[in-house]
């Protein structure tokens, strides 16, 4: 099982907002995508997901290119949660999470609270966000970090080979981020995250991936990555960077770097 975009452009009104990434994802391990706003997270999520189709370049899951593949074997192979989620829909929390055992029904079959084995993978996803015992609650009653927990759980009960999530800590409190990063990290799934934090990233992720105006620009090991000399190109910041025990970097950091006016 592999995820791989192959020299990916995707550009907004003749801008490139990805601009020629070819990466590969590593198998069954925690990536943390990073980057400052607007260097072109989502947008590289949405198109790894095939929510976006690149205007050069392919994703290739297997091998085989994204938008050749029977949309169904990707809608049970991938999952994504996105940054923003409705607000409006009445729904309970088991329900939600339910959407995400449909690719695996039969065509035109509906997910049931009456399949055990839906019900289940519902059961389970919930307890793996910390969230047992919440089917029956409303989802228009959530907090912003229950939901997010909520949207989590839904694609975990998707049962994916590959999921992508943007900015999953979102919301969170440091308690549930770090239940959250650990979880993930546990995981045999691949799974690729977009975030902020970067001592959360250098302590949960296997594998980073650094990007700067729509290009990666560093991949690797957090010890790689994370390193005074790339703070200070890609975010404009002063870094200091300490290896703690298990060779994992620590940041502090100091005074900004004026961003420089375009
Ligand atoms: N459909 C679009 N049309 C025009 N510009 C777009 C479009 N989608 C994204 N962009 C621009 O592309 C850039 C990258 O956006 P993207 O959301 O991928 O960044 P990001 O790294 O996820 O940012 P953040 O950390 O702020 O969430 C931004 O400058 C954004 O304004």
């Amino acid at each position: 099982m592999s995820l791989d975009a192959h020299d990916v452009t995707w550009s907004a009104d003749g801008t490139p907002i990805i601009d020629g990434i070819t990466v590969s994802v590593p198998r069954g391990r925690l990536t943390g995508l990073l980057g400052p706003n607007g260097s072109g997270k989502s947008t590289l999520l949405r198109l790894l997901a095939g929510l976006l189709p690149p205007q050069r370049g392919a994703i290739l899951l297997d091998g085989r290119r994204l938008d050749e593949l029977p949309r169904r074997e990707v809608a049970r192979r991938l999952a994504m949660v996105a940054q923003e989620t409705s607000t409006d829909i009445d729904m309970t929390v088991a329900d939600v999470v339910m959407l995400g055992r449909i690719p695996h029904r039969r065509r035109l079959a509906m997910v049931s609270h009456d399949d055990p084995h839906d019900v289940l993978e519902t059961e389970r996803a919930l307890a793996r966000c910390g969230l047992a015992g919440w089917g029956s609650r409303r989802w228009s009653t959530l907090s912003g970090g229950e939901r997010q927990r909520v949207n989590i759980a839904r694609a975990l009960a998707q049962n994916p080979t590959e999921l992508l999530l943007d900015e999953p800590t979102n919301h969170l409190d440091i308690h549930h981020q770090l239940d959250l990063l650990r979880m993930l990290a546990d995981a045999p799934t691949t799974v690729v995250a977009s975030l902020h934090d970067l001592n959360l990233a250098a302590q949960y992720c296997d594998h980073l991936l650094l990007m700067e105006a729509g290009r990666l620009v560093a991949s690797g090991p957090p010890a790689e990555v994370l390193t005074e000399e790339w703070m200070e190109r890609v975010y404009r910041v002063r870094a200091t960077v300490s290896l703690s025990p298990d060779g994992r970097p620590h940041l502090r950091y100091t005074p900004l770097i004026p961003t420089p006016t375009r």
